[in-house]
């Protein structure tokens, strides 16, 4: 038995964004403000740190700078997640421990970036990440972006640890994110990545989500998932085929975390413009950030009568 209550884990988890003020320095302020919108959302947690939240742009004392002003803000109130993945394996156990610390629910980390890394060499990264503290883990699979492919073998052997509780796949493979399932055994969680196919990553296995697009309209997200709790699967659909229309308009921006930092502004979040390399939206594209906003909160009106 894994000695963890993973019932915390299961739901919709938002990925949340970075923050940053004028200057593009950390904003906690800011970071507070988004957090507590998003604990009166009802979904069920936050994922820290990861690609929405821009972990990899950040220096280790920027990190933990949100992870603290997320954990005071709504850590009693929601699961929170550290991702805690770096190139160095030395960052990542920091930030493992400090996530402790400061009493966050779980670590999760990508392989260690940069390097083509034997399997051998992620495993080793990840134990170390794992025994730093006595947090469950979660492996977050993202091959399009770490260029490491998870085989089943490393995922059984990984799975086999009690701290070991979960997946995230960002795999684009719904049979995939089933095969994880059914290798990880009935203790283990599988967390759907492409929010684009939330219902049928769902449908085949996963255990919840943690997606990038949640953030701007986390309502979409918790009526597609009460539709399929209800059995109302049609209607799921329906909401998932809403969802990507929306989810092919963000990706059409110049970065997708660029377009929803511009939708939150519009929302009263001012949580700046994402770091270089990663684009923000012109002015050019207001207009069109414009409309997309107003198609985002006609939908939630409709998803809340
Ligand atoms: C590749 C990538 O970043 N995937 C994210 C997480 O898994 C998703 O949440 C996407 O941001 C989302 O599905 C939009 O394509
Ligand atoms: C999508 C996700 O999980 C991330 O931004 O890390």
């Amino acid at each position: 038995m894994k000695p963890y209550d993973l019932e915390l884990f299961c739901g919709i988890i938002i990925a949340l964004y970075a923050s940053y003020d004028e200057q593009g320095e950390m904003n906690t302020d800011a970071v507070r403000r988004l957090a507590r919108y998003y604990a009166t959302t009802g979904v069920k947690g936050l994922y820290v740190g990861g690609s929405s939240g821009e972990g990899m742009l950040q220096t280790v004392e920027e990190r933990k700078l949100i992870l603290a002003a997320v954990m005071e803000e709504v850590g009693n109130e929601l699961t929170i997640i550290a991702h805690v993945g770096a190139a160095a394996t030395r960052d990542s156990v920091e930030l493992a421990k400090h996530a402790a610390e400061v009493g966050a629910h779980a670590v999760s980390a990508v392989p260690a970036i940069y390097y083509r890394l034997s399997p051998d060499s992620v495993e080793g990264h990840w134990q170390a990440i794992i025994d730093a503290t006595s947090l469950p883990f979660i492996i977050y699979h993202i091959p399009q972006t770490t260029g490491f492919h998870l085989s089943k073998s490393l995922l059984m052997k990984m799975a086999a640890q009690d701290k070991v509780i979960g997946v995230k796949i960002s795999a684009e493979s719904t049979f995939e994110l089933q095969q994880f399932k059914a290798a990880g055994g009935s203790e283990f969680l599988v967390f759907n990545g492409p929010d684009e196919q939330y219902l049928a990553g769902r449908s085949i296995g996963a255990d919840g989500g943690i997606g990038g697009t949640y953030g701007v309209m986390p309502e979409l997200f918790l009526k597609i998932e009460q539709c399929y709790v209800a059995g109302k699967m049609r209607e799921a659909q329906e909401w998932q085929f809403k969802i990507n229309e929306l989810i092919v308009e963000l990706l059409s921006f110049p970065s997708l975390y660029g377009a929803c930092k511009a939708i939150l502004k519009l929302r009263g979040y001012d949580i700046g413009e994402p770091r270089m390399p990663l684009l923000p939206c012109t002015s050019g594209d207001q207009g069109r950030i414009e409309e997309l906003n107003t198609r985002i909160m006609t939908l939630v009106e409709l998803a809340k009568a």
